[in-house]
Protein backbone atom coordinates (compact mmCIF):
# COMPACT_ATOMS: atom_id res chain seq x y z
CA UNK A 1 0.00 0.00 0.00
CA UNK A 2 1.22 3.46 -0.89
CA UNK A 3 1.77 5.39 2.32
CA UNK A 4 0.14 9.00 2.92
CA UNK A 5 1.65 11.44 1.06
CA UNK A 6 2.59 13.34 4.32
CA UNK A 7 4.87 10.60 5.30
CA UNK A 8 6.78 9.84 2.49
CA UNK A 9 10.29 9.74 3.79
CA UNK A 10 8.40 7.72 7.25
CA UNK A 11 10.20 4.75 9.16
CA UNK A 12 8.61 2.66 11.42
CA UNK A 13 10.14 1.39 13.97
CA UNK A 14 9.69 -2.05 15.43
CA UNK A 15 6.53 -1.28 17.46
CA UNK A 16 4.63 -0.16 14.13
CA UNK A 17 3.22 -1.30 11.65
CA UNK A 18 0.18 -0.07 8.62
CA UNK A 19 -2.85 -1.76 8.17
CA UNK A 20 -5.16 -1.98 5.41
CA UNK A 21 -7.36 1.29 4.55
CA UNK A 22 -10.28 2.52 6.09
CA UNK A 23 -11.18 5.73 4.53
CA UNK A 24 -12.05 8.31 1.18
CA UNK A 25 -8.50 10.66 1.02
CA UNK A 26 -9.61 14.29 1.68
CA UNK A 27 -9.16 16.78 -0.65
CA UNK A 28 -7.35 18.52 1.66
CA UNK A 29 -4.86 15.73 1.49
CA UNK A 30 -4.55 16.33 -1.93
CA UNK A 31 -3.36 19.62 -1.50
CA UNK A 32 -0.96 18.38 0.42
CA UNK A 33 0.35 15.43 -1.93
CA UNK A 34 1.10 18.98 -4.35
CA UNK A 35 2.72 20.27 -1.87
CA UNK A 36 5.37 17.74 -0.79
CA UNK A 37 5.78 16.53 -4.30
CA UNK A 38 7.79 19.72 -4.76
CA UNK A 39 10.02 18.34 -2.36
CA UNK A 40 12.67 16.42 -3.62
CA UNK A 41 12.55 13.57 -1.19
CA UNK A 42 8.85 13.52 -2.67
CA UNK A 43 8.74 11.19 -5.74
CA UNK A 44 5.07 10.47 -5.90
CA UNK A 45 2.30 12.68 -6.72
CA UNK A 46 -0.96 11.78 -6.06
CA UNK A 47 0.28 8.50 -5.72
CA UNK A 48 -0.91 8.25 -1.80
CA UNK A 49 -4.17 6.84 -3.35
CA UNK A 50 -5.60 6.10 0.49
CA UNK A 51 -5.37 6.45 4.02
CA UNK A 52 -3.74 4.10 6.22
CA UNK A 53 -3.90 2.91 9.73
CA UNK A 54 -0.96 2.80 11.88
CA UNK A 55 -1.16 0.88 15.07
CA UNK A 56 2.07 0.89 17.31
CA UNK A 57 2.70 -0.28 20.58
CA UNK A 58 3.90 1.80 23.62
CA UNK A 59 7.38 0.13 23.30
CA UNK A 60 10.98 1.98 24.36
CA UNK A 61 10.64 4.59 21.63
CA UNK A 62 7.36 6.51 22.20
CA UNK A 63 7.55 9.64 22.63
CA UNK A 64 6.18 12.19 24.98
CA UNK A 65 4.77 15.21 24.13
CA UNK A 66 5.60 18.56 25.39
CA UNK A 67 3.08 21.90 23.96
CA UNK A 68 4.64 25.03 24.40
CA UNK A 69 2.60 28.35 23.72
CA UNK A 70 3.42 32.04 23.69
CA UNK A 71 3.27 35.10 21.76
CA UNK A 72 5.83 35.70 18.89
CA UNK A 73 8.74 37.75 21.39
CA UNK A 74 7.59 36.21 24.63
CA UNK A 75 10.70 33.81 25.46
CA UNK A 76 9.67 30.27 23.60
CA UNK A 77 13.27 30.13 22.39
CA UNK A 78 14.95 31.27 25.36
CA UNK A 79 12.85 28.72 27.69
CA UNK A 80 13.52 26.00 25.22
CA UNK A 81 17.00 26.80 25.42
CA UNK A 82 16.99 26.23 29.45
CA UNK A 83 14.99 22.78 28.78
CA UNK A 84 17.03 21.40 26.30
CA UNK A 85 20.11 22.16 28.70
CA UNK A 86 18.06 20.41 31.49
CA UNK A 87 18.55 17.24 29.50
CA UNK A 88 22.20 18.43 28.44
CA UNK A 89 23.90 18.56 25.04
CA UNK A 90 23.41 21.13 22.83
CA UNK A 91 20.51 21.63 20.72
CA UNK A 92 21.23 22.20 16.73
CA UNK A 93 18.92 22.64 13.57
CA UNK A 94 19.52 19.20 11.94
CA UNK A 95 22.55 18.31 10.12
CA UNK A 96 22.91 19.75 6.57
CA UNK A 97 19.69 20.51 6.40
CA UNK A 98 17.75 24.13 5.56
CA UNK A 99 19.66 26.71 6.84
CA UNK A 100 16.57 28.07 7.89
CA UNK A 101 15.17 25.63 9.43
CA UNK A 102 13.08 26.27 12.95
CA UNK A 103 13.98 22.79 14.27
CA UNK A 104 16.25 22.29 16.76
CA UNK A 105 17.30 18.60 17.69
CA UNK A 106 19.47 17.38 20.77
CA UNK A 107 20.35 13.86 21.87
CA UNK A 108 17.29 13.81 24.00
CA UNK A 109 14.99 16.74 22.27
CA UNK A 110 13.48 17.96 19.34
CA UNK A 111 11.79 21.35 19.06
CA UNK A 112 9.98 21.76 16.15
CA UNK A 113 8.03 25.54 15.73
CA UNK A 114 4.52 25.28 14.64
CA UNK A 115 5.18 28.11 12.33
CA UNK A 116 6.38 25.53 10.60
CA UNK A 117 2.40 24.65 9.92
CA UNK A 118 1.76 27.75 8.11
CA UNK A 119 -0.58 26.83 5.15
CA UNK A 120 -0.07 30.70 4.06
CA UNK A 121 2.84 31.98 3.24
CA UNK A 122 3.75 35.85 4.00
CA UNK A 123 2.23 37.19 0.33
CA UNK A 124 -0.48 34.81 0.76
CA UNK A 125 -1.57 36.06 4.23
CA UNK A 126 -1.37 39.30 2.79
CA UNK A 127 -3.55 38.81 0.09
CA UNK A 128 -6.24 36.87 2.32
CA UNK A 129 -5.81 39.84 4.60
CA UNK A 130 -4.83 37.22 7.58
CA UNK A 131 -2.28 37.26 10.34
CA UNK A 132 -0.36 34.01 11.24
CA UNK A 133 -2.13 33.93 14.23
CA UNK A 134 -5.36 33.48 12.50
CA UNK A 135 -6.22 29.79 12.47
CA UNK A 136 -7.51 29.82 8.07
CA UNK A 137 -3.57 30.44 7.95
CA UNK A 138 -2.46 27.30 9.45
CA UNK A 139 -2.65 23.88 9.01
CA UNK A 140 -4.10 22.07 11.76
CA UNK A 141 -4.96 19.10 10.09
CA UNK A 142 -1.17 18.79 8.90
CA UNK A 143 0.45 19.84 12.51
CA UNK A 144 -2.04 16.62 14.34
CA UNK A 145 -1.69 13.89 11.93
CA UNK A 146 2.14 14.75 11.80
CA UNK A 147 2.78 15.35 15.50
CA UNK A 148 0.30 11.88 15.82
CA UNK A 149 2.79 9.66 14.03
CA UNK A 150 6.04 11.20 15.57
CA UNK A 151 4.32 10.21 18.68
CA UNK A 152 3.63 7.13 17.90
CA UNK A 153 7.29 6.48 16.58
CA UNK A 154 6.86 7.32 12.83
CA UNK A 155 9.03 9.87 10.99
CA UNK A 156 7.20 12.87 9.26
CA UNK A 157 7.96 15.28 6.49
CA UNK A 158 7.64 18.57 8.01
CA UNK A 159 6.94 21.92 6.05
CA UNK A 160 9.44 24.21 6.75
CA UNK A 161 7.92 28.07 7.01
CA UNK A 162 10.88 30.38 5.90
CA UNK A 163 10.89 33.66 8.34
CA UNK A 164 14.05 35.34 6.17
CA UNK A 165 11.92 34.81 2.92
CA UNK A 166 8.20 34.37 3.95
CA UNK A 167 7.62 31.08 1.92
CA UNK A 168 7.33 27.65 2.70
CA UNK A 169 10.21 25.61 1.85
CA UNK A 170 10.19 21.95 0.88
CA UNK A 171 10.19 19.92 3.61
CA UNK A 172 12.64 18.37 6.45
CA UNK A 173 12.53 14.72 7.98
CA UNK A 174 11.77 14.46 11.39
CA UNK A 175 12.20 11.50 13.25
CA UNK A 176 10.88 10.29 16.63
CA UNK A 177 12.83 11.68 19.37
CA UNK A 178 12.67 11.16 23.12
CA UNK A 179 10.82 14.22 23.62
CA UNK A 180 8.99 16.49 21.25
CA UNK A 181 8.40 20.09 21.87
CA UNK A 182 5.85 21.50 20.09
CA UNK A 183 6.53 25.66 19.98
CA UNK A 184 4.88 28.49 18.84
CA UNK A 185 1.33 30.09 18.71
CA UNK A 186 -0.88 27.15 18.78
CA UNK A 187 -0.04 24.16 20.49
CA UNK A 188 -3.30 23.85 22.30
CA UNK A 189 -5.41 25.35 19.94
CA UNK A 190 -7.08 22.50 17.63
CA UNK A 191 -8.47 19.64 20.46
CA UNK A 192 -6.70 16.78 18.32
CA UNK A 193 -3.31 18.34 19.00
CA UNK A 194 -4.52 19.47 22.70
CA UNK A 195 -4.98 15.71 23.47
CA UNK A 196 -1.58 14.66 22.27
CA UNK A 197 0.39 16.61 25.06
CA UNK A 198 1.66 14.60 27.73
CA UNK A 199 2.20 18.44 29.41
CA UNK A 200 0.98 21.78 28.16
CA UNK A 201 2.76 25.31 28.97
CA UNK A 202 1.69 28.68 28.19
CA UNK A 203 3.85 31.72 28.21
CA UNK A 204 1.12 34.33 29.71
CA UNK A 205 3.23 37.50 29.03
CA UNK A 206 1.17 40.80 30.23
CA UNK A 207 0.84 43.76 27.20
CA UNK A 208 3.12 46.02 29.46
CA UNK A 209 5.90 43.82 29.71
CA UNK A 210 5.59 42.27 26.23
CA UNK A 211 6.04 46.05 24.55
CA UNK A 212 9.09 46.70 26.66
CA UNK A 213 10.75 43.15 25.86
CA UNK A 214 9.38 44.02 21.79
CA UNK A 215 11.43 47.60 22.38
CA UNK A 216 14.40 45.92 23.70
CA UNK A 217 14.74 43.42 20.69
CA UNK A 218 13.78 45.44 18.04
CA UNK A 219 14.21 48.43 18.32
CA UNK A 220 17.75 48.25 20.07
CA UNK A 221 18.75 44.73 17.94
CA UNK A 222 16.81 45.51 14.83
CA UNK A 223 15.99 48.85 14.95
CA UNK A 224 12.82 49.35 14.47
CA UNK A 225 10.72 52.29 15.50
CA UNK A 226 9.20 52.82 18.13
CA UNK A 227 5.48 53.60 16.41
CA UNK A 228 6.09 50.30 13.82
CA UNK A 229 6.53 48.03 17.22
CA UNK A 230 3.78 49.32 18.56
CA UNK A 231 1.27 49.12 15.48
CA UNK A 232 2.30 45.41 15.46
CA UNK A 233 1.91 45.06 18.22
CA UNK A 234 -1.74 46.22 18.20
CA UNK A 235 -2.41 44.55 14.60
CA UNK A 236 -2.08 41.63 16.10
CA UNK A 237 -4.00 42.15 19.42
CA UNK A 238 -7.40 40.76 18.40
CA UNK A 239 -6.08 37.70 17.05
CA UNK A 240 -3.96 37.20 19.88
CA UNK A 241 -6.93 37.57 21.95
CA UNK A 242 -9.19 35.74 20.28
CA UNK A 243 -6.81 32.42 19.30
CA UNK A 244 -3.88 32.58 21.37
CA UNK A 245 -4.57 33.83 24.72
CA UNK A 246 -7.81 30.96 25.43
CA UNK A 247 -5.27 28.53 25.12
CA UNK A 248 -3.79 28.98 28.70
CA UNK A 249 -7.05 27.62 30.52
CA UNK A 250 -5.69 24.16 28.80
CA UNK A 251 -2.08 24.78 29.97
CA UNK A 252 -0.51 22.41 33.15
CA UNK A 253 1.66 25.17 34.04
CA UNK A 254 1.22 28.87 33.27
CA UNK A 255 3.96 31.45 33.71
CA UNK A 256 2.87 34.96 33.73
CA UNK A 257 4.75 37.67 33.61
CA UNK A 258 3.49 41.44 35.05
CA UNK A 259 4.70 44.42 35.91
CA UNK A 260 6.05 44.21 39.72
CA UNK A 261 4.30 45.62 42.75
CA UNK A 262 7.28 46.44 44.69
CA UNK A 263 7.34 49.91 42.84
CA UNK A 264 4.22 51.95 42.78
CA UNK A 265 3.28 53.16 39.35
CA UNK A 266 6.26 50.88 37.80
CA UNK A 267 6.15 51.70 33.98
CA UNK A 268 9.78 51.00 33.43
CA UNK A 269 9.13 47.18 32.93
CA UNK A 270 12.90 46.27 34.64
CA UNK A 271 11.68 44.13 37.38
CA UNK A 272 8.98 41.55 37.24
CA UNK A 273 6.71 39.83 38.93
CA UNK A 274 6.43 36.45 37.88
CA UNK A 275 3.93 33.68 38.58
CA UNK A 276 4.07 30.18 38.07
CA UNK A 277 0.26 28.55 38.14
CA UNK A 278 0.47 24.60 38.07
CA UNK A 279 -2.41 22.59 38.12
CA UNK A 280 -3.20 20.11 40.31
CA UNK A 281 -4.23 16.53 39.76
CA UNK A 282 -2.22 16.42 36.57
CA UNK A 283 -0.51 12.98 35.62
CA UNK A 284 3.22 12.71 36.12
CA UNK A 285 3.09 16.53 37.73
CA UNK A 286 2.76 16.86 41.23
CA UNK A 287 3.65 21.08 41.89
CA UNK A 288 6.27 23.08 43.63
CA UNK A 289 5.92 24.30 46.88
CA UNK A 290 7.34 26.86 48.91
CA UNK A 291 7.65 25.77 52.77
CA UNK A 292 4.51 23.85 53.38
CA UNK A 293 2.14 22.56 51.15
CA UNK A 294 -1.17 23.77 50.40
CA UNK A 295 -0.83 26.72 52.82
CA UNK A 296 -0.69 30.29 51.74
CA UNK A 297 2.49 31.98 52.76
CA UNK A 298 4.32 35.35 51.73
CA UNK A 299 8.08 35.04 52.31
CA UNK A 300 10.72 37.98 51.92
CA UNK A 301 13.98 36.11 51.82
CA UNK A 302 16.01 39.49 51.79
CA UNK A 303 18.62 39.70 54.84
CA UNK A 304 21.81 38.25 55.73
CA UNK A 305 21.61 35.29 53.40
CA UNK A 306 20.27 37.05 50.29
CA UNK A 307 21.45 39.88 49.20
CA UNK A 308 18.74 42.20 47.74
CA UNK A 309 18.68 45.87 46.60
CA UNK A 310 15.91 48.41 45.87
CA UNK A 311 12.57 47.43 45.45
CA UNK A 312 14.06 43.79 47.52
CA UNK A 313 12.27 40.31 46.50
CA UNK A 314 9.17 38.83 47.93
CA UNK A 315 7.63 35.61 47.17
CA UNK A 316 4.06 34.58 47.66
CA UNK A 317 2.70 30.73 47.52
CA UNK A 318 -0.63 29.28 47.99
CA UNK A 319 -3.83 27.50 46.23
CA UNK A 320 -5.80 28.91 43.77
CA UNK A 321 -8.08 28.27 40.62
CA UNK A 322 -7.64 29.11 37.42
CA UNK A 323 -10.27 28.63 34.82
CA UNK A 324 -12.21 26.49 37.07
CA UNK A 325 -9.05 24.51 37.57
CA UNK A 326 -7.71 23.88 41.26
CA UNK A 327 -3.91 25.47 40.99
CA UNK A 328 -1.09 25.98 43.06
CA UNK A 329 0.61 28.97 42.77
CA UNK A 330 4.16 30.04 43.28
CA UNK A 331 5.02 34.06 42.89
CA UNK A 332 8.32 35.87 42.69
CA UNK A 333 8.23 39.50 42.62
CA UNK A 334 11.57 41.21 42.08
CA UNK A 335 15.07 40.64 40.93
CA UNK A 336 18.31 38.33 42.60
CA UNK A 337 21.72 40.94 42.98
CA UNK A 338 24.00 37.68 43.23
CA UNK A 339 22.89 34.00 41.54
CA UNK A 340 25.27 32.15 43.68
CA UNK A 341 22.92 33.01 46.60
CA UNK A 342 19.91 31.89 45.22
CA UNK A 343 20.67 28.30 46.71
CA UNK A 344 18.98 29.58 49.64
CA UNK A 345 15.78 30.07 47.88
CA UNK A 346 16.26 26.93 46.36
CA UNK A 347 16.39 25.45 49.61
CA UNK A 348 13.24 26.26 50.77
CA UNK A 349 11.49 24.98 47.62
CA UNK A 350 10.30 21.19 48.10
CA UNK A 351 9.11 19.20 44.48
CA UNK A 352 11.28 20.83 42.36
CA UNK A 353 12.67 17.56 40.82
CA UNK A 354 16.04 18.05 40.86
CA UNK A 355 18.86 15.47 40.57
CA UNK A 356 21.47 17.00 43.47
CA UNK A 357 20.86 19.81 46.31
CA UNK A 358 21.55 22.91 43.99
CA UNK A 359 20.58 21.96 40.76
CA UNK A 360 18.25 24.80 40.35
CA UNK A 361 21.23 27.50 41.21
CA UNK A 362 23.61 25.39 39.01
CA UNK A 363 21.71 26.00 36.24
CA UNK A 364 20.75 29.45 36.50
CA UNK A 365 24.19 30.18 36.80
CA UNK A 366 24.85 28.44 33.81
CA UNK A 367 22.55 30.24 31.84
CA UNK A 368 23.53 33.45 33.51
CA UNK A 369 23.44 35.28 30.29
CA UNK A 370 20.14 34.25 29.35
CA UNK A 371 17.02 36.75 29.32
CA UNK A 372 15.41 36.99 32.59
CA UNK A 373 18.30 34.66 34.55
CA UNK A 374 17.96 37.62 37.19
CA UNK A 375 14.34 36.80 38.09
CA UNK A 376 11.16 35.15 38.37
CA UNK A 377 10.78 34.25 34.45
CA UNK A 378 14.08 32.39 34.47
CA UNK A 379 14.06 30.63 37.84
CA UNK A 380 10.39 29.53 36.71
CA UNK A 381 11.47 28.53 33.82
CA UNK A 382 14.60 26.52 35.04
CA UNK A 383 11.87 24.68 37.75
CA UNK A 384 9.41 23.72 34.73
CA UNK A 385 12.25 22.19 33.03
CA UNK A 386 13.58 19.46 35.44
CA UNK A 387 9.72 18.92 36.19
CA UNK A 388 9.40 18.31 32.30
CA UNK A 389 12.28 15.99 33.21
CA UNK A 390 10.79 14.30 36.13
CA UNK A 391 7.86 13.37 33.70
CA UNK A 392 9.78 12.41 30.87
CA UNK A 393 11.59 9.78 33.52
CA UNK A 394 8.27 8.74 34.97
CA UNK A 395 6.27 8.19 31.43
CA UNK A 396 9.27 5.94 30.68
CA UNK A 397 9.14 3.89 33.71
CA UNK A 398 5.87 3.45 33.75
CA UNK A 399 5.58 2.57 30.16
CA UNK A 400 3.06 -0.58 29.49
CA UNK A 401 2.66 -3.04 26.50
CA UNK A 402 -0.92 -1.45 25.99
CA UNK A 403 -1.29 -0.85 22.42
CA UNK A 404 -1.71 2.82 21.20
CA UNK A 405 -3.26 3.15 18.12
CA UNK A 406 -2.94 6.22 15.21
CA UNK A 407 -5.07 6.44 12.73
CA UNK A 408 -3.45 8.26 9.81
CA UNK A 409 -5.61 9.43 7.02
N1 LIG B 1 12.71 36.50 30.65
C1 LIG B 1 13.01 37.56 29.92
N2 LIG B 1 13.38 38.71 30.47
C2 LIG B 1 13.65 39.79 29.73
N3 LIG B 1 13.60 39.80 28.38
C3 LIG B 1 13.22 38.68 27.78
C4 LIG B 1 12.92 37.50 28.51
N4 LIG B 1 12.58 36.51 27.63
C5 LIG B 1 12.67 37.06 26.44
N5 LIG B 1 13.04 38.35 26.51
C6 LIG B 1 13.21 39.32 25.42
O1 LIG B 1 12.37 38.92 24.37
C7 LIG B 1 13.16 38.63 23.21
C8 LIG B 1 12.58 37.40 22.54
O2 LIG B 1 12.86 36.25 23.29
P1 LIG B 1 12.83 34.83 22.60
O3 LIG B 1 13.62 34.86 21.34
O4 LIG B 1 13.16 33.82 23.62
O5 LIG B 1 11.25 34.79 22.25
P2 LIG B 1 10.46 33.94 21.19
O6 LIG B 1 9.07 33.77 21.77
O7 LIG B 1 11.16 32.71 20.84
O8 LIG B 1 10.43 34.93 19.98
P3 LIG B 1 10.08 34.66 18.42
O9 LIG B 1 8.84 33.83 18.39
O10 LIG B 1 9.84 36.04 17.89
O11 LIG B 1 11.27 34.00 17.83
C9 LIG B 1 14.60 38.44 23.71
O12 LIG B 1 15.54 38.85 22.77
C10 LIG B 1 14.62 39.38 24.89
O13 LIG B 1 14.86 40.67 24.44
O1 LIG C 1 3.77 35.20 14.96
C1 LIG C 1 4.69 34.67 14.41
C2 LIG C 1 5.25 33.44 15.00
O2 LIG C 1 6.61 33.54 15.27
C3 LIG C 1 5.17 35.21 13.11
O3 LIG C 1 4.72 36.51 12.97
C4 LIG C 1 4.62 34.35 11.98
O4 LIG C 1 5.22 33.08 12.03
C5 LIG C 1 4.91 35.00 10.63
O5 LIG C 1 6.26 35.14 10.47
P1 LIG C 1 6.90 36.29 9.58
O6 LIG C 1 6.54 37.56 10.29
O7 LIG C 1 8.38 35.96 9.59
O8 LIG C 1 6.28 36.17 8.25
Amino acid sequence: MAACAVYTSQSLNSTCSISTPTKTHLGFHQKQVVFYSASKRTSKRGSSSGPCVITCSAGDSQTVVIGLAADSGCGKSTFMRRLTSVFGGAAEPPKGGNPDSNTLISDMTTVICLDDYHSLDRTGRKEKGVTALDPRANDFDLMYEQVKALKSGIAVDKPIYNHVTGLLDPPELIKPPKILVIEGLHPMFDERVRDLLDFSIYLDISNEVKFAWKIQRDMAERGHSLESIKASIDARKPDFDAYIDPQKQYADAVIEVLPTQLIPDDNEGKVLRVRLIMKEGVKHFSPVYLFDEGSSISWIPCGRKLTCSYPGIKFSYGPDTYFGHEVSVLEMDGQFDRLDELIYVESHLSNISTKFYGEITQQMLKHADFPGSNNGTGLFQTIVGLKIRDLYEQISASKTATPLEATKA
